[in-house]
């Protein structure tokens, strides 16, 4: 099938690349020329598991191609995705919707032949309903249809998920709209692993704003616990290993730590909790307010923890940072909490020296005052604390890192903000591991090179 991808950021490049591996002829269009070069040239502008080797093997073999102008996709394609942004407003008063109402007021009148829009976006329930009146008011020809799919999948697995979903929901209307849709992912249900789920435009909206506030909510859950276990000596990891074993609970998206972040549950879950209180659904509200608030909070939890591993105060402490990433698999840095950690013990006093394995470009230029290193040993030098920002395999399953950090470091202090590591082979190294929701692991064998704390 001939496609466009409209918006080729972390979501719409993953869908193009994913597209033309399932066989179909596909136009990327990207309005920012220097993401569009590099797309064009094969690589991402940012760091995705995967997504280098699909975007050089289909760019080179001429099954997809990148372009600027959305007059590219409307001469070529007969289905048109829409993967724009939908960023939170600065007043976080629901979603900025200007470059989904943008992209389908530019692309629609460009239109000569019947073909089928399919917004993958991330909207609030009634933004259809709004972006078809323009569909309606601005064709030039008959048989445009539109149709809602969102997207489920999670950075750093976002090859996979794309290609092998667990589900395909779309919104829609019409016949016509259906079978567009079917054809598009024809190669994914012949396998019949997915879920295909057609229904109304409102649902899809609804039950993906619902699937990005439940994942939250779980997240939520888990830190209310670790609070709780904080003011009693129980240990949060045990915990919710005992409440996962229950399949009506299971044990994923239940990791406590700093709380959640990224481009999508922090900004997703602010705009639904706004458009729910203009409906007036009031206990709701209430539910989704509170999963916020435990959010912020772990943010200050993890604050005073690293406090107190510090002994009481950070001024003047020497922090080796070992994350800057949302979370493990990807380069993004929005809304990042070991970032915004970083800012925090930065202002309480301490200079903050981090590594990432992905992200320290995008992680230097969101966040100047750190200091950044190369390597996760050299963010250590001289460190009084270390602290786990990010839950990286090179930082929580590395053997070698606890021996050889130990030498580098002025204390053997570990501050695991991601409640990742397993404190057992830091403690057997010399280090005191402390976690948020856990009690602090001390040392099982005396410090050789550095002086024991905490
Ligand atoms: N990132 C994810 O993992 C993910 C997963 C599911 C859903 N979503 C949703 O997908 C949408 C996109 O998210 P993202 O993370 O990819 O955002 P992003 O900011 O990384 O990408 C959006 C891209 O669209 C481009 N763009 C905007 N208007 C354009 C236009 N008229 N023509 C061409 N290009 C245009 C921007 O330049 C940008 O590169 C959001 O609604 C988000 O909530 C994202
Ligand atoms: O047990 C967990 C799981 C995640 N997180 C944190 O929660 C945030 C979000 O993680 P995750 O959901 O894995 O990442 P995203 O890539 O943002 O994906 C979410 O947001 C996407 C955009 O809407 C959806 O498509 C996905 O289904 C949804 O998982 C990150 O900061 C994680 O570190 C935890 O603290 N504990």
């Amino acid at each position: 099938m001939r496609v466009s991808v409209i918006g080729c950021g972390h979501l719409g490049t993953s869908h193009a690349a994913a597209m033309a591996e399932l066989g179909h002829d596909v136009i990327g269009v990207e309005q920012d020329p220097e993401k569009c070069r590099a797309l064009a040239a094969g690589r991402a502008p940012f760091f995705e598991t995967g997504l280098d080797e699909l975007l050089a093997k289909h760019t080179a073999g001429g099954r997809l191609r990148f372009s600027t102008e959305l007059a590219a996709a409307a001469d070529h394609a007969e289905l048109h995705f829409v993967a724009v942004g939908t960023p939170l407003r600065p007043d976080g008063q629901g979603y900025d919707v200007d470059q989904v109402v943008g992209a389908v007021r530019s692309l629609v009148p460009l239109l000569h032949r019947p073909c089928t829009i399919v917004g993958k976006s991330t909207v609030t329930v009634g933004t259809v309903t709004r972006l078809q009146a323009i569909v309606d008011q601005l064709a030039n020809v008959p048989g445009v249809e539109l149709v809602w799919n969102p997207e489920f999948l999670r950075e750093g697995h976002a090859v996979i998920d794309t290609l092998k979903p667990d589900r395909i929901l779309a919104g829609l209307s019409s016949t016509a709209a259906r079978k567009a849709l079917e054809e598009v992912y024809a190669p994914i249900l012949a396998r019949g692993e997915a879920q295909l789920i057609i229904t109304d435009p409102a649902t899809a909206e609804v039950a993906k704003s619902a699937a990005n506030a439940c994942l939250a909510a779980k997240i939520s859950f888990a830190n209310a616990m670790a609070e709780v276990c904080e003011l009693t000596g129980a240990d949060v990891a045990e915990v919710t290993r005992v409440l996962g074993i229950d399949p009506r609970i299971g044990p994923l998206g239940m990791r406590p730590g700093i709380g959640y972040g990224g481009g999508c549950l922090p900004k997703d879950l602010a705009a639904f909790t706004h458009r729910v209180k203009e409906l007036g659904a009031v206990r709701a509200a209430g539910l989704l307010d509170a999963v916020e608030a435990v959010n912020q909070g772990r943010l200050e939890a993890a604050v005073e923890l690293v406090e107190r591993a510090a002994g009481g105060t950070l001024d003047g402490v020497r922090v080796g940072l070992l994350g800057a990433a949302f979370k493990a698999g990807t380069s993004d840095v929005r809304d990042s909490p070991a970032l915004r950690l970083a800012d925090r013990l930065h202002l309480r006093g301490a200079t903050v020296v981090i590594h990432d394995p992905q992200a320290l470009p995008y992680a230097q230029r969101a966040l100047p005052l750190a200091q950044y290193r190369e390597t996760a040993l050299e963010a250590a030098a001289d460190a009084d604390l270390l602290v786990i920002g990010t839950e990286w395999p090179e930082y929580v399953a590395n053997p070698q890192l606890p021996s050889a950090a130990a030498i580098m470091v002025r204390r053997l202090v570990l501050v695991d903000v991601r409640t990742a590591v397993d404190p057992a082979p830091w403690s057997a190294a010399g280090w005191s591991v402390w976690q948020l929701g856990r009690p602090v692991s001390r040392p099982t064998v005396p410090p050789a090179t550095a002086a024991p704390a905490g």
